[in-house]
């Protein structure tokens, strides 16, 4: 059993660990209660990548507790702080997918920067008002990553004196932390521990990351989108030899000091990936789609890829007595096995947020002014945020009848129709799947006849990104509808006439002889777009 120091005020050691639904802090958790007598405070703010199925086992335990919050919430953790009195405070809580990182940066800084600067701040008033003994027991433990050292040639490894040169928004975000947890020791002698890690692996992933995400695309014969050439190479450390190097570092790490763990199983992307797919197609023999490898598909390049990572751990393994233990093929094959026994969590995380995918189909991204739309590697089945449907109102007297679609004062302003049109489609016709860039589509399908509209949530921002649906509108459904910005949508008339459909946007062609468009429509013409309906 690895022994934490505890304080004079509790029989046995408490932590406090941030971000503990997460990967690797759901994983920490469940070491420490397996490996040592402590209690876990857990808090989490429960973002996409956070799930509470993680831990569903361990919620009876009289060891564990679970608060749902911000690391930047002051009053909370001071509150936390006060009642738990812990003994080490261990910071998993951040954002941590490069991709997303490159398309939004804010959470990253706010998370990430803010998010630590805020927790180191209550962190230091806590540990002001211990006792000496007690000061020197306590830790605060900054998890991070090797990412902050920036990109390795062929040659070399990232030791805990390289130059801290971040690349992407997620590591410059790391870096600052790291910085400020150094200060806090530095300027005010809060015994903080900083620890850069390479790449993890194992289970409770989030379906975003390389091998997990390659791992799910090769069960379900999704393509699999490898970037730029494939031949970046991480350094891969299975999650639990990670938990297991935190404990010592716990226990033993010296304060102000910093310690690098890596796996020493250094992989090309493309290796990674083609084992993945080997072992998937030996557990699961039976798969219609036939060698999983024939889904690669090489795409473009991630902004700033950084080209190699290598850690040199030889600190904390003569320091701290710490290895790795998991090799990289037993590791992935355990992992592998994990994601295909348990469809459940993968179902509870996947439907709230879905895989991020770079290149593969995704929409263009190189307008400043276009909205940040990406397509999702899988969409399920669910609403989507934002559309809106009306019933057509029929209004009649003596001189007949008169239908109205929209009526202008329960309509957004910014989408007050200024011009109308009419397109007729034929039966079987397909409108191709596209999304408008700078303002809502709406229109109404009049009949005779049904058509099916199809629509695709790729706004990231969006709480039902990953969302799809399939509405039939029409004669049988006379309604009309709004679709915003950012939402894909292609309709296909599946009557046995020619339909009409009404389109009143407000400003699609502006200017004399509505000669200029001002939206843009953007079609989905790639040939891996998901968007396909026929
Ligand atoms: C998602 C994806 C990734 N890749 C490439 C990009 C990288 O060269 C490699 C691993 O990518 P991933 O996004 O899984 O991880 P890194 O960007 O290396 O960063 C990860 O490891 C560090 C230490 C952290 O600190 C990050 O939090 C963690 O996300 O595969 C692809 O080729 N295709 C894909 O679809």
């Amino acid at each position: 059993m690895t022994s934490i120091p505890s304080l004079s005020t509790n029989a046995s050691p408490v932590l406090l660990i941030t971000g503990g639904a997460g990967f690797i802090g759901s994983n920490f958790v469940r070491v420490v209660l397996e490996t040592t007598n402590a209690t876990v405070v857990n808090l989490d703010l429960l973002t996409y990548a956070g799930n509470p199925k993680s831990l569903q086992d361990l919620e009876a335990s009289d060891r564990y507790r679970f608060v749902q919050g911000n690391i930047g919430d002051g009053t909370l953790v001071q509150s936390l702080l006060r009642e738990h009195q812990p003994s080490a405070v261990i910071n998993f809580a951040a954002e941590s997918h490069v991709d997303r990182s490159i398309d939004c940066p804010d959470d990253f800084i706010q998370t990430n920067v803010v998010g630590t600067a805020r927790l180191l701040q209550q962190c230091q008033a806590y540990w002001e008002s211990l006792s000496q003994d007690d000061q020197r027991a306590f830790r605060f433990l900054h998890v991070s990553t090797d990412e902050v050292y920036g990109s390795l040639g062929a040659e070399g490894y990232f030791t805990e004196d390289s130059r801290y040169e971040p690349n992407s928004p997620y590591s410059a975000s790391k870096a600052a932390s790291d910085h400020l947890a150094r200060a806090y020791h530095e300027t005010f002698g809060l015994p903080t521990v900083i620890s850069n890690c390479s790449n993890n692996y194992g289970p409770y992933q989030f379906p975003e990351k390389l091998i997990p995400l390659v791992t799910l695309n090769a069960i379900e014969g999704k393509e699999i989108p490898v970037y730029g050439d494939g031949l970046n190479i991480r350094d891969w450390l299975f999650v639990t030899d990670h938990c297991h190097a935190l404990l010592r570092v716990l226990a033993g790490g010296r304060p102000g000091e910093v310690y690098n763990i890596g796996g020493d199983a250094e992989q090309k992307n493309i290796d990674v990936v083609k084992t993945i797919c080997k072992v998937v197609d030996e557990l699961c023999p039976a798969l219609p789609h036939g060698p999983s490898e024939q889904l690669i598909r090489f795409v473009k390049d991630r902004p700033g890829h950084d080209r190699r990572y290598a850690i040199d751990a030889s600190k904390i393994k003569s320091e701290l007595g710490w290895s790795p233990t998991v090799t990289f093929e037993q590791g992935i094959r355990e992992t592998v096995r994990w994601y295909l026994e348990n469809g459940d969590w993968l179902k509870s995380t996947v439907n709230d947020a879905t895989r991020s995918r770079r290149g593969l189909g995704g929409a263009s991204t190189d307008g400043a002014t276009r909205p940040q739309t990406r397509a999702a590697d899988r969409y399920t089945d669910g609403p989507i945020d934002g559309v809106v449907t009306r019933p057509i109102k029929r209004f009649s007297d003596s001189r007949g009848w008169l239908m109205e679609l929209f009526r202008e004062d329960d309509m957004d302003p910014d989408n007050r129709p200024v011009m109308a049109y009419f397109s007729q489609t034929e039966p079987g016709v397909t409108r191709g799947p596209h999304e408008h860039v700078d303002q809502a589509d709406y229109f109404a399908f009049i009949g005779p006849g049904d058509f099916k509209l199809y629509l695709w949530d790729s706004r990231p921002d969006s709480p039902t990104y990953g969302n799809c649906s399939t509405i039939v509108y029409g004669e049988s459904n006379p309604a009309g509808v709004i679709v915003p910005v950012g939402v894909v949508h292609a309709y296909k008339n599946v009557s046995d006439h020619s339909g009409w459909v009404f389109n009143g946007p407000n400003r699609l062609y502006a200017g004399r002889n509505r000669a200029e468009p001002v939206d843009e429509i953007r079609h989905e013409d790639q040939t891996n777009s998901p968007y396909k309906i026929d």
